[in-house]
């Protein structure tokens, strides 16, 4: 077929062949090895080819070389290079043509190579080939302008493709170094720069970019830059950034978008975070970026009542949800279950790394549990946190479908806007000196103290009250409607010291916190960065200063290292203190040292002064007995049923109110009309009267 082809083109060119192109024509492109048959060269005339002049299109049009042959039998070859211009059929189409030399393996090869990027390298392989020959069609030919303005073209083209697609990725590298922001998985969307680019590119609710602008985003932070776009791609993910640098709204934004509108099809959004203060806190921020949207949030309190009295129905009417593990526990374990998760569409762990440790919390177990109810198939997983842990790390590879990774800066540091100092305050009495002596230097408002214990909160808190500051106490103790109004007066500004434990130390986002005092030493680095976290948030400045003493030796070396890594001054010797056990590290992390108690005041007046209390107590407690003994016979004289009303008065039950009067008057046990239960006289009470 090619010697007819190459024949008639002859003919038809009119252009003779020599006889070392006769040769090649005959050897299908085989040289002819002038060395070695020198002689028989001369008898047959083959003469050697002439070089080729490359880029001599002039030259090449005065002498055109006859390579018609090339021409000829680049035209299977021309079919397969004209591959990129065609769709990926006429690529298939094209091994069926007449190319009946090497290119059929590279063609089939070619078809079987599925996966985008050889298909791109072929691509540009071919391009490569292509450009050759089509150079060497003008070298040789130089017959033509058309030639080379194809060549130009083609050079053209593929610099353009190759050119455009090299700056694209290394905008994407220069955006990623810039804001150290560390991605590994495979199909990694672009980083976005602009919130904007929300709303060109993946069409982002113009509601949801307004609300956006209304918080007051301008542009987005490094997490949100490469998580948002995750996400939006319906990528699974583990995401670990520094504390304050706006995960909240990493995550929130991409579920506002894929819930698209309000449904009553049962809750499709289901965020957990440790402590209610911060599942409330995620809860405002939701109502914040979704207003106008209509979409109901549902955030699992104490006080839920509603879904306990109405079951699984009332959930439906919800299309996110945010609670604590085990407030959502609660609802699960009754069979049938009390709330519905078959519908979520996404289920994000705020600060997972907290949610996956093992111990007495039993975050993991509930966790499981939760992880099991959402049973949809769709269900895509998201776990956010400012620390990294191995744990996390394995589980998501285990579990989650192709997850994505993304770090921004070193694992496991400190956010670098906290100025961070270590005091050394010789002992636990020292501590207290130490807080007061910060506290008259002057200090500026507001500021958090982290202890070890709600004990110790409780302890300080007594000593810090009696110094005219404004000063209170958040701990696990106090009643949900106290800690709510303890977290609102802190935000309003009507705290200034607030005490607290490591249940404020994780994801609280207090805007403006200007100093973290850790009183009590942090029982892991980890804990350490959480804490300090609470200052220097979205890259305002903050400070925390960490009293240590010799008790605190094992874990001084690690928050001395989180220190060094965020610039800041570290003695040597602190460095170099020997590495505690891991077993020591455990026992650390476990259960915090013991330590003496907060107080100025020693044991033996604190006895006495509880003492002399108790005996006021019991004083007034006689006196006021007393007194309502001798108001009683008088009023017994009277009538019976007027102090059974005034007892009624008091809010006492007609029961109680019966039983009490006949106490007074009578002092002998009676039977209570309600319960039917034989109620004693409080013995006490029958002493004092008698
Ligand atoms: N793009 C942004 N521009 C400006 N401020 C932002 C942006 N995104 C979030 N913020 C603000 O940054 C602060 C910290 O955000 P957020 O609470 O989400 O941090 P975080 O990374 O979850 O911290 P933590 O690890 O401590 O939980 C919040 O006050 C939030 O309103």
């Amino acid at each position: 077929m090619i010697r007819i082809a190459l024949l008639d083109t002859n003919t038809t060119s009119g252009t003779s062949m020599d006889g070392y192109d006769f040769f090649r024509m005959l050897g299908a492109g085989a040289k002819f090895d002038f060395k070695r048959f020198q002689k028989d060269a001369e008898v047959l005339k083959i003469k050697r080819p002439t070089p080729v002049v490359v880029n001599d299109a002039k030259e090449n049009q005065e002498n055109p070389t006859p390579l018609f042959q090339h021409s000829r039998k680049r035209k299977g070859e021309h079919h397969q290079i004209d591959k990129p211009k065609k769709s990926k059929v006429s690529d298939d189409e094209s091994s069926d043509s007449d190319n009946d030399n090497g290119d059929e393996s590279e063609e089939s090869s070619h078809e079987s190579g599925s996966r985008q990027s050889d298909v791109e390298d072929r691509l540009s392989q071919d391009s490569d080939n292509e450009l050759q020959i089509l150079g060497n069609i003008r070298d040789k030919g130089g017959d033509s302008e058309q030639t080379d303005t194809r060549v130009r073209k083609k050079k053209n083209k593929k610099i353009t493709a190759e050119k455009l697609a090299t700056i694209k990725q290394e905008e994407i590298n220069h955006i990623r170094n810039q804001h150290r922001i560390h991605v590994y998985g495979t199909d990694i969307p672009s980083p976005i720069v602009t919130f904007e680019e929300l709303s060109s590119q993946y069409k982002l609710h113009p509601q949801i970019i307004k609300n956006i602008k209304a918080v007051g985003y301008q542009i987005p932070t490094p997490i949100q830059m490469q998580a948002i776009p995750a996400m939006l791609h319906r990528h699974e993910m583990m995401a670990c950034a520094p504390t304050g640098s706006g995960k909240t709204a990493a995550f929130i934004l991409p579920i506002l978008h894929h819930l698209q509108e309000p449904r009553k099809d049962g809750l499709r959004a289901l965020v957990l975070a440790p402590t209610r203060e911060l599942a409330k806190q995620t809860y405002l921020e939701f109502q914040r970026l979704s207003e106008g949207l209509g979409f109901r949030i549902l955030y699992i309190n104490k006080t839920s009542s509603f879904v306990k009295k109405s079951g699984a129905k009332a959930s439906r009417k919800f299309d996110i949800l945010v609670s604590t593990p085990n407030r959502l526990v609660y609802l699960l374990k009754p069979n049938p279950p009390l709330i519905k998760l078959s519908s979520i569409q996404w289920l994000v762990v705020d600060e997972s790394d907290k949610l996956f440790e093992e111990g007495k919390t039993g975050f993991r177990d509930q966790l499981g549990v939760i992880y099991k109810a959402c049973d949809s198939p769709s269900v895509r997983r998201a776990m956010f946190s400012a620390t990294f842990a191995y744990d996390v790390e394995e589980w998501c590879k285990l579990h989650l479908d192709n997850v994505l990774q993304v770090y921004i800066g070193a694992r496991n540091t400190a956010t670098s806007t906290v100025e961070q100092k270590l005091l050394f305050v010789g002992s636990e009495s020292g501590k207290l000196l130490a807080v007061r002596d910060i506290i008259r230097q002057g200090i500026q408002p507001p500021v958090l103290v982290f202890v070890q214990s709600k004990e110790r909160a409780k302890e300080l808190f007594h000593e810090l009250i009696y110094d005219g500051i404004n000063v209170d106490v958040i701990h696990s103790d106090r009643t949900q409607l106290q800690r709510d109004n303890v977290v609102k007066s802190f935000r309003a500004g009507k705290i200034w010291i607030l005490i607290c434990t490591d249940m404020m130390g994780r994801g609280i986002d207090f805007k403006g916190v200007n100093l973290v005092i850790n009183y009590d030493f942090p029982n892991s680095a980890i804990s350490y960065i959480h804490r300090i976290g609470r200052t220097g948030r979205a890259g305002r400045p903050g400070q925390a200063t960490t009293f240590f003493t010799e008790n605190d030796v094992t874990n001084l070396r690690s928050i001395a290292n989180v220190m060094k890594e965020a610039g800041c001054p570290i003695p040597e010797y602190m460095l170099a203190i020997k590495k505690p056990t891991k077993k020591a590290r455990k026992k650390l992390a476990k259960s915090a040292p013991q330590r003496d108690r907060i107080s100025t005041v020693s044991l033996y007046d604190l006895e006495k002064a509880k003492k002399r209390r108790k005996m006021i107590q019991n004083q007034k407690q006689r006196k006021k007995l007393l007194q309502e003994q001798q108001g009683n016979s008088q009023a017994a004289d009277s009538s019976v049923t007027r102090t059974t009303s005034k007892l009624e008065g008091n809010s006492v039950t007609d029961g109680e109110s019966t039983v009490l009067t006949q106490m007074i008057i009578n002092s002998t046990p009676v039977k209570s009309k309600k319960n039917k239960k034989a109620v004693k006289p409080d013995s006490k009470k029958v002493e004092n009267i008698s």
